[in-house]
């Protein structure tokens, strides 16, 4: 099939690259020129754990990437992989969306063919049929359903696992209007759906564009439960990962996300959480349980600190913070709950010197404002500092070595497998 991708970021990128694998045709329209030449170049705009080599063998050939909307004309589907950020007040911004099916829209006027609009933004339910739709019909001057017909298709890869999630998902959900459209994104993600693990969903627009944010703000809220249930577990002497191991044999709970420390960040969870409850408050209805589970994951980083606080006197102390990125396997360091420990340190008067194996270089840039001494190991970070903390869970922490510390005290916030017997105090967030 020939399929267009307008947007080529994390989604967007790793969607075209893999399509392209699966035999489709594919061209990405982007507006950031660097994003296309790296693509037309062979090489991938992002890191991704398969994704340069499958980019490396299409690019040229299936794989194309322009920042010509014309060239959506010579495709039949077109996906829409726009940002969908968070706006001041925590509701959803359609802005880039709105920017983007207008481009779409003008582009399409010229088309004769039928044209399939799908989004796979994540987005709040009306948004394709409300916003996006009207947009499309009234730049192009064709009528939804006389033409063109849009349908919603969310994703739910998880980044540093991007081409793995997208090829073998648990689910794939197709909200659609039309059996033609249905029809039409079977058949795009046919060799997906031949694989007996999947699950095929078929539901309306509405209902596809909700799954997205059910699914982050269960899975968020999950994560935010078992920190409550570990903040509980640590309170009373007990070990929150051994209680929460037999929890998750229960087969209707699942020993998935089970992992109780420094709670979520990222790039998806707090923007999608935060614009689930904005809506829903704009429709009238207060969604008190996702405001708890917010409330909990903003506690963590301060109980990490006050924890570490019991053993350090943090006024002029050096503490190194090992882990930057909101999760180990990337360079994220968006809404990452390592920056508000770094925060929480500084105010309370501690020297900060911190070793990420990747994400440093984003914490300079971003936050140039942010004191903290970069180290260059995480032997580095730990030599004469007087407590650490773990604020991310790279693997390559599980060999730490402490000799260098002024104070073998290390306050973890994520369970690494360190060798206790090395440290003078070793404390869990939630054990
Ligand atoms: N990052 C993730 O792990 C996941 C993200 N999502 C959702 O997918 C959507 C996209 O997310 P990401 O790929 O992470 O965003 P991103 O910010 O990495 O990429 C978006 C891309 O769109 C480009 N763009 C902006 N306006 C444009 C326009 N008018 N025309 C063409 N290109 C334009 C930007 O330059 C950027 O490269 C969001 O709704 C997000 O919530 C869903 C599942 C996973
Ligand atoms: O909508 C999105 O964009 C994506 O958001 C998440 O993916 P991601 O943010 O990449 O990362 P996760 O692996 O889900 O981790 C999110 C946060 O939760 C934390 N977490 C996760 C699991 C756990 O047991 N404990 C825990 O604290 C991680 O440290 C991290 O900060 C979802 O897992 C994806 O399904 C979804 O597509």
């Amino acid at each position: 099939m020939n399929v267009s991708i307008i947007g080529s970021g994390y989604v967007g990128t790793t969607v075209a690259a893999c399509l392209a694998d699966l035999g489709h045709e594919v061209v990405n329209v982007e507006i950031d020129e660097d994003i296309v030449d790296a693509i037309n170049a062979g090489e991938a705009p992002i890191h991704e754990s398969g994704l340069e080599e499958r980019i490396a063998e299409h690019a040229g050939a299936s794989l194309r990437a322009t920042t010509d909307y014309d060239e959506v004309l010579e495709t039949d589907v077109t996906l829409l992989c726009l940002p969908t950020p968070q706006s001041d007040d925590g509701s959803l911004e359609l802005a880039p969306m709105r920017a983007g099916a207008e481009m779409l829209g003008d582009a399409l006027a010229a088309k004769d063919d039928d044209h399939l609009v799908v989004v796979k933004s994540t987005v709040l339910p009306g948004t394709t049929e409300e916003v996006v739709a009207p947009i499309l019909e009234e730049q192009s001057g064709t009528a939804i359903g006389d033409g063109i017909d849009v349908a919603m298709n969310p994703e739910f890869l998880r980044m540093g696992t991007a081409v793995q999630d997208f090829l073998e998902p648990d689910k794939v959900v197709l909200g659609t209007r039309t059996d033609a459209a249905a029809e039409q994104l079977r058949e795009l993600y046919a060799p997906i759906l031949a694989n007996d693990d999947t699950h095929l969903v078929e539901t309306d627009v509405r209902e596809a564009e909700l799954i997205k944010y059910a699914n982050n703000a269960f899975l968020a809220s999950k994560v935010s439960l078992v920190n409550d249930l570990g903040n509980i577990a640590k309170e009373y002497g007990a070990d929150a990962y051994e209680v929460l191991e037999a929890v998750g044999l229960d087969d209707r709970i699942s020993e998935r996300f089970m992992r109780s420390g420094l709670g979520w960040g990222g790039s998806c969870f707090p923007k999608d959480v935060a614009a689930l409850r904005a809506g829903a408050r704009e429709q009238g209805y207060e969604p008190e349980l996702l405001d708890a589970a917010v409330a909990v994951n903003d506690e963590q980083p301060r109980r990490l600190v006050d924890l570490l606080a019991d053993h350090v006197d943090l006024e002029g102390a050096r503490i190194a913070v090992l882990g930057l990125s909101f999760k180990p396997g990337t360079d994220d360091i968006r809404k990452s709950r390592a920056l508000d420990v770094v925060e929480y340190l500084r105010e309370r008067g501690a020297a900060v010197v911190a070793y990420d194996p990747v994400a440093m270089d984003n914490v300079r840039e971003q936050y140039p404002d942010l004191e903290i001494e970069y180290a260059d190991s995480a032997a580095g970070a730990l030599e004469g500092a007087d407590g650490a903390v773990v604020a991310t869970d790279w693997p390559e922490f599980d060999a730490l070595e402490f000799d260098g510390m002024a104070r073998r005290v290390l306050v973890d916030g994520r369970r690494i497998d360190v060798d206790k017997d090395e440290l003078d105090v070793y404390e869990g967030l939630t054990w």
